[in-house]
């Protein structure tokens, strides 16, 4: 049975809990078993994937029969407005699977997504997202798998949403052999938009950062020869 569990060792946990103090944002090669990665690595190539976008506050989830049935007309209006809305707004189009916030649903579904998601909320890994962040009221742990296509990208935004009580955000890259030239960065930025570091998509890194945090995904370019994969969420209070 895959061991979803994180393989750092306590004194390489003790590291980064001393560099996201310093820094505000760490990453974790390396972060599971390789034989976890892998396994999800192969759910992703073939999951059952909605594309995920926003119209200003509204957020829209459209299944694969929706999306198959687009007019190349409806699918060229889409994007048009997308485009529209990346220009001076907030703005985003990926892919998403998400996962249940409850235990329960989870067991249910077992999805190696699942099974990750429970070992992410389990006592012990808990124990250890405490201690990475330094907030004792850590509680919880939520998540959904990522796919940026070609054109995909989210634009500039701090995670702070009233009521989530998020504490850190994480990403695990789950993204063989990604060139930076591919796009999908994971860029942080100060109050004028600088981009003051950037994480390249990998295979079994974690980027933890601490939130609020500006930061924006890059747009995954037209020539990148597979999707940025990663599972992606939050630590929070409660
Ligand atoms: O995928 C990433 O690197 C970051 C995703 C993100 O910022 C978000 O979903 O809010
Ligand atoms: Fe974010």
């Amino acid at each position: 049975m895959t061991d979803f569990h994180p393989a750092s060792s306590p004194n390489q946990i003790a590291d980064a809990t001393q560099a996201f103090a310093r820094d505000g944002r760490i990453r974790i090669p390396g972060f599971l078993q390789r034989e976890a990665a892998e396994a999800l690595h192969t759910f992703l190539q073939d999951a059952p994937w909605w594309r995920t976008f926003n119209q200003g506050e509204r957020t829209w989830d459209l299944g694969p029969e929706s999306i198959e049935v687009l007019t190349l007309e409806q699918a060229g209006k889409l994007e048009q407005a997308i485009h529209q809305g990346a220009r001076k707004g907030f703005q985003y189009v990926y892919e998403t699977v998400r996962v249940s916030e409850q235990s329960s649903e989870r067991s249910e579904r077992g999805f190696p997504i699942d099974r990750l998601l429970e070992a992410m909320n389990s006592a012990p890994v808990l124990a250890v997202w405490r201690e990475l962040t330094g907030d004792p009221d850590v509680a919880l742990v939520d998540g959904q798998a990522t796919r940026y296509l070609p054109g995909h990208f989210l634009t500039r935004h701090d995670d702070d949403v009233e009521g989530k009580n998020r504490v850190a955000a994480y990403v695990l890259n789950l993204s063989p052999e990604w060139r930076p030239e591919w796009g999908g960065l994971l860029q942080f930025h100060d109050a004028t938009g600088e981009v003051t570091g950037a994480m390249v998509p990998g295979f079994n890194v974690l980027n933890l950062f601490r939130v609020p945090q500006s930061h924006s995904v890059s747009i995954v370019a037209p020539f990148a020869p597979a999707p940025r994969y990663s599972i992606t969420g939050w630590i929070r209070r409660g």
